[in-house]
């Protein structure tokens, strides 16, 4: 793993005042008992806040997990919902655990699945979540482009691979996330946020 902030850069940043929510912390412990990768409190923060500031009625989480970015993009919803689609029913069930705890059901819809099939029910998505198989996010994107609204947001994680798609560039995973990146520079507005392992935002240019 490559260092992708200065660590001490890192520290500070963890190190300012935060949001208080018991069930977060609940997901956080969770993850990092059970060695779970999740977006991480900053990531999660910037679903929030994007969250707050686009006020969308459909956001599509491909690969939620047990629900942890799934909690942020409901905590800031005003109306709408957030789909949750992860492969797994343990982690579904969890995340519906978890929503419940927070007061959050009304807010989401679970499915358990492909998330590549099931993202393509849904039209008009205004933020559009990749964090499933990093294989197959260009694949995604091709295929559920067509469902975005008029203004959809997309949003990936790792996109820089813990440092792999600049220092190991021969590696599979980092070759397709490199070309995942390209295609989004190309065909969308698009910047990385180099938080945590890279975080892609893009609107249609
Ligand atoms: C990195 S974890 C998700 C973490 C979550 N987004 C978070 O930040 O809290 C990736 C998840 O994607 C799921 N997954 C991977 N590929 C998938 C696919 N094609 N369809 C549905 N789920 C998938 C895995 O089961 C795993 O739970």
């Amino acid at each position: 793993m490559y260092q992708i902030i200065n660590t001490e850069v890192e520290k500070y940043l963890k190190s300012l005042p935060d949001i208080e929510d018991p069930v977060m912390r609940k997901m956080e412990e969770y993850a990092a008992k059970n060695d779970f990768p999740i977006i991480g409190r900053e990531g999660g923060k910037l679903l929030y806040l994007i969250t707050k500031i686009k006020n969308p009625s459909l956001v599509v989480e491909m690969g939620s997990g047990f629900g942890y970015s799934g909690y942020f993009f409901a905590k800031a919803l005003k109306k709408g919902k957030v789909v949750l689609i992860d492969y797994l029913d343990r982690n579904i069930n969890l995340a519906k655990d978890f929503f419940k705890e927070g007061n959050l059901l009304d807010k989401a819809q679970f499915r358990v699945g492909d998330a590549v099939q099931i993202g393509q029910e849904y039209k008009n998505i205004d933020i559009l979540f990749l964090d499933l198989e990093k294989v197959r996010y260009l694949e995604a994107i091709q295929i559920l482009e067509k469902n975005l609204s008029e203004d959809g947001i997309i949003i990936a994680d790792n996109v820089l691979y813990q440092g792999k798609v600049v220092f190991e560039k021969e590696d599979r995973k980092a070759k397709v996330l490199d070309s995942f990146n390209r295609y989004m520079f190309e065909n969308y507005f698009s910047v990385i946020l180099p938080i945590r392992d890279g975080i892609l935002l893009g609107v249609k240019k």
